[in-house]
């Protein structure tokens, strides 16, 4: 587990931050610019040393005030990658890579050359120089140059930040698949919420130099509080869901989540996989009773446990599904019409479901049902 609770007073500004995160997965430190996120992952990886307060990994200190330790950088077995990649110019993509690999004894080396050139699809760039490569190949060549250090963390500092969307496209599976694949915590520090939404296991909502709330995405998804800090007009559930079945008959899978299932276009993924999906506020409608005839697939039983703020002529409504929970945009007027208030039993009709992944099979992204 990441343990960090640190205060640091740097100009003007004021950090005072705590959370925990498990040390699997992705945490992503999401706030507007300017909130503090680097500041933290400075902080755990030694750069600026924090007022007071603790970084602990895996039980190990990297940095207590009271007992006055601070582990230095070089020490701290980190791998940072930065907005801008900071490659080596002088070198070739494999002496690049190569330079955090020499330095670790041979006996320490648990992440060998062969499988992360692969897993980053680098290869055939070994011999090229840093200013020959796109934007996106020189990212994915720093995070494999962070990884051959060994590290007992990977911080990765809005990495995407510099690239344009075809290249976010091309690096992201790549990041999937570090998380999938390798057993590394990852802290991630980004300002879009579809990044964190597509990589997070853990969410840390930063805010003027503060945590706002902890959680995994898709608690933190539907919680109304959060004035739509994820995903704003935009604001939905996250479910994480499993493929539990295909009808290539009617061109269909089942998705299965806690409290529910979904239909959707026919995937081509196999049974079993696991599966992040959105489904905005806006495309849940609300019945009191179940419609018959009509053309939804998906129409969810659950009851309402909470009402939002209205905003403009429209209020958010959070329904338990049993398990999960999903979010529906309706009107004031709606909302008064139908008497919806706590504890109401409501069907929600999804009309929309979106995918964080492109798919191999006929899925596009964004699936009208
Ligand atoms: N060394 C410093 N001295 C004084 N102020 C600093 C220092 N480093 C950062 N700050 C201030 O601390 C605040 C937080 O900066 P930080 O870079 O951590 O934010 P951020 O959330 O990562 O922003 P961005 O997304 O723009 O990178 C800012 O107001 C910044 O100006």
């Amino acid at each position: 587990m990441l343990d960090v609770a640190i205060k640091r007073r740097q100009g003007s500004f004021d950090l005072d931050i705590a959370f925990q995160a498990p040390s699997q997965g992705v945490t992503a430190l999401f706030g507007p610019s300017g909130s503090g996120k680097s500041s933290v992952i400075n902080a755990i990886a030694g750069l600026s040393r924090p007022d007071t307060g603790h970084i602990l990994l895996d039980g190990a200190v990297l940095f207590d005030s009271a007992r006055r330790i601070d582990v230095p950088v070089e020490k701290r077995r980190v791998g940072y990658v930065f907005q801008d990649s900071r490659l080596f110019p002088h070198m070739s993509v494999l002496d690049n890579l190569l330079y955090g690999l020499r330095r670790v004894p041979q006996g320490e080396r648990r992440i060998e050359l062969e499988p992360v050139t692969k897993l980053l699809g680098i290869d055939p760039l070994l011999k090229r120089r840093p200013h020959t490569l796109s934007g996106g190949e020189r990212q994915r060549v720093a995070v494999g140059r962070a990884l051959l250090a060994q590290p007992r963390i990977l911080l990765m500092d809005e990495p995407l930040a510099s690239l344009d969307a075809a290249r976010k496209a091309e690096i992201l599976p790549y990041i999937e698949r570090l998380r999938d694949e390798l057993n590394i915590p990852i802290v991630f520090v980004s300002h879009s919420a579809d990044e964190v939404v597509r990589l997070a296991t853990t969410l840390v909502l930063v805010a003027d130099g503060r945590v706002r709330a902890t959680g995994t995405v898709a608690e933190l998804s539907v919680r109304l509080d959060l004035d739509g800090a994820i995903g704003g007009p935009e604001a939905g559930a996250v479910l994480d869901t499993t493929v539990i079945g295909h009808d290539p008959a009617s061109r269909l899978t089942a998705l299965g989540f806690d409290g529910g299932e979904l239909t959707v276009p026919l995937l081509g993924l196999g049974i079993g996989q696991s599966l992040r999906v959105r489904i905005q506020a806006r495309d849940v409608i609300l019945a009191l009773e179940p419609p018959s005839r009509i053309s939804v697939h998906n129409m969810l039983e659950g009851r309402i446990i909470e009402l939002g703020e209205a905003t403009g002529p429209s209020r958010d409504v959070k329904i338990d599904l049993g398990g999960s929970f999903l979010l529906a945009r309706v009107t004031q007027h709606s909302v008064e019409r139908l008497g919806l208030s706590v504890g109401v039993q409501v069907f929600a009709l999804v009309k929309s479901v979106a995918f964080d992944r492109v798919f191999p099979g006929p899925a596009g992204k964004q699936i009208a049902l």
